[in-house]
């Protein structure tokens, strides 16, 4: 068998199956992730679309290592990532609501992660004013996250993941609290960042529209199944 080269680079998920425990059956319950398999090829933004329950946050989840799987495998350049607890894979996670601690300015919030690598000041201050630059938010470094509108507080959440230069940004609808006008504009901010700054990134949405703006590829689950996935462009 050939290599796959775009595997080993980047994330393969293959057979993964999620169950939630259910104590009061007997049956087992069904599975909210069932056998999904795909990959993410490194720079590659891919869109996860599908119904509301369909298992797409579940699958995001696993992939950080917040749910265990009952079966198959999360690799990231060929390696099983089972043994790995989620604060050592690299991966970046941002939700709808952002989940900022609100405690923290702008600037503590965005440097959080840095801190935790240990990232020198002088260098924590520079990426902070860089990330603030690259979300459309210069000169907000000391403000109260408590003040920000919502558009502006998801913002700070995206630079605040991008931050740690994670090796895959997992992003659960970050923008579907956000009215329609501000989605359509982050929409568009969001892809420029996401190629601009190379990140390899799975968006989860609802949203057609907002799938095909950020991602390079879409894939759709339903009941917890895999069901579409556009080709990778360079597959063949
Ligand atoms: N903690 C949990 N315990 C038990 N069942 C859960 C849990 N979280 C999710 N589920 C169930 O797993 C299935 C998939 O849920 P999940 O949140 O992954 O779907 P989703 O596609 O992200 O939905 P949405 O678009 O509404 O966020 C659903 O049937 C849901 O009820």
């Amino acid at each position: 068998m050939v290599a796959d080269t775009r595997t080993e680079h980047g994330l393969s998920v293959d057979g993964a199956t999620v169950r939630y425990a259910d104590g009061r059956r007997r049956s087992p319950h069904p599975a909210a992730v069932d056998a999904v398999t795909f990959t993410v090829a490194r720079g590659e933004v891919v869109g996860l679309l599908g119904p509301s329950g369909c298992g797409k946050s579940t699958l995001l989840r696993a992939i950080a290592g917040l749910e265990p799987l009952v079966s198959g495998t999360v690799r990231w350049a060929g390696d099983d990532l089972a043994s790995v607890p989620p604060h050592r894979r690299s991966f970046g996670l941002v939700f709808q609501d952002g989940q900022l601690f609100v405690h923290r300015s702008v600037a503590e919030n965005i440097a959080y992660g840095l801190r935790v690598q240990r990232v020198p000041r002088a260098e924590r201050e520079a990426r902070v004013t860089a990330l603030l630059e690259l979300v459309g938010l210069p000169g907000a470094a000391e403000r109260s996250v408590t003040e920000l509108s919502g558009g502006e507080r998801q913002r700070v959440a995206l630079a605040r993941s991008l931050a740690p230069q994670p090796r895959l940004l997992l992003l659960d609808e970050p923008l579907s609290a956000l009215d329609r006008a501000l989605r359509d504009r982050l929409a568009d901010d969001l892809a420029a960042m996401l190629r601009g700054t190379g990140t390899t990134a799975i968006l989860v949405t609802h949203d057609e529209t907002e799938a095909r703006t950020v991602a390079d590829r879409v894939i759709r689950m339903e009941q917890g199944r895999l069901v579409t996935w556009d080709a990778p462009e360079d597959a063949s």
